[in-house]
């Protein structure tokens, strides 16, 4: 499972975390504007914004999991599985199949509202881009530096719907997800007042008891509530330290540690990285499963202006400081 997330202070962040039981060998990947991107069936990009974000780079194609352009808009993909339907070719239509979707729009767009105008002509079609990598059922929570919208292609067509928290899991549908918070509607982060009964005295015997209710446990719908809950209540200070630092607590909260969620013997699904991007200065850091320091890639330290892509893998060792 995933989760996805949007903060900001002085500058704005947006980054996921990756769950999964397996790894790609993804890297971090910055796309420079003239990089020609082919589609399978709309007409390439032979330049566009340039962009960041982690792919796994195939026959020197970037397969972005996530990424954020030089314009600061970004969007990450994540597991939507029996609900994601990729359609049939169309007339009329842009159509771009699931694995090209980061690259036409973030390379096309600087803002929602311009996404919003080529989602109109969208198409996600059912193109694998190999035999070895097949489509994955997906959707997309995609971001400017004001607003979210969550994308979803269903059997009933193309949803768009904004997305008003900044946090996207994985099933299900968009619109039960947020109609599920109604049900924490009690939770707080204040000091509770006893509204059980005047009958009965009880005590507040613990901090954090305004927030019993909310779910702990890593199904997407409760890491959905975990994460809107913490990432609402989020209060750092506004330095880059303490941005980047908040926003990894923030994913930090829904984080999958190995042995919690087995899928076969021996087989457990863990967060692979964490990512948080401050898209107004196009840095992407991450840390890994093993590696809990934070590690940077600043974009603006390649030639954006060239047509190589230039990938970095991910350092995923941990980097332990002693200190005497
Ligand atoms: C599995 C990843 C999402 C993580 C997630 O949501 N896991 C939850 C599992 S579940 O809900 O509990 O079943 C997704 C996110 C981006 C995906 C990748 C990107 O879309 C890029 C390519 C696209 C190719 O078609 C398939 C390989 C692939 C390299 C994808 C593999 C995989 O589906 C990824 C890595």
């Amino acid at each position: 499972m995933c989760t996805a997330a949007t903060y900001t202070t002085k500058d704005h962040y947006f980054g996921r975390n990756l769950d999964l039981e397996f790894s790609y060998n993804e890297t971090v990947t910055v796309t420079p504007r003239n990089y020609p991107f082919q589609f399978r069936k709309v007409k390439a990009l032979e330049s566009h914004y340039a962009m960041i974000g982690t792919a796994f780079v195939v026959d020197n194609y970037p397969l972005y999991y996530d990424a954020t352009n030089e314009k600061g808009l970004s969007m990450a993909g994540l597991n939507f599985p029996e609900n994601a339907d990729y359609k049939q070719e169309a007339e009329g239509k842009d159509n771009v199949t699931p694995f090209e979707f980061i690259p036409w729009i973030l390379g096309q767009c600087s803002t929602i509202k311009e996404v919003k105008e080529l989602l109109g002509r969208i198409n996600l079609i059912n193109i694998n881009f190999s035999e070895k990598l097949p489509l994955s059922p997906l959707h997309w929570m995609i971001s400017d530096r004001n607003e979210s919208i969550t994308v979803e292609s269903v059997k009933e067509g193309m949803k768009i719907y904004d997305n008003p928290v900044g946090i996207l899991t994985n099933n299900p549908t968009f619109d039960i997800q947020i109609f599920n918070l109604n049900n924490y509607v009690n939770a707080t982060r204040e000091i509770p007042e006893n509204r059980f009964s005047s009958a009965i005295a009880l005590d507040v015997y613990s901090r954090g008891m305004g927030g019993i209710g909310i779910p702990g446990d890593l199904s997407s719908s409760s890491r959905f509530v975990k994460a809107v809950f913490t990432k609402l209540n989020s209060v750092s200070g506004t330095s880059e330290s303490e941005s980047i630092s908040q926003f990894f607590h923030i994913l930090g909260s829904v984080n999958q540690e190995r042995g919690c969620v087995r899928l076969a013997e021996d087989t457990y699904e863990i967060t692979i990285y964490s990512s948080c991007c401050n898209v107004d200065k196009g840095v992407y850091y991450y840390k890994t499963y093993e590696n809990s320091q934070i590690t940077g890639v600043d974009m603006h330290n390649e030639n954006l202006d060239s047509q190589s892509i230039v990938s970095y893998p991910l350092i995923k060792e941990q980097q332990i400081k002693i200190q005497n």
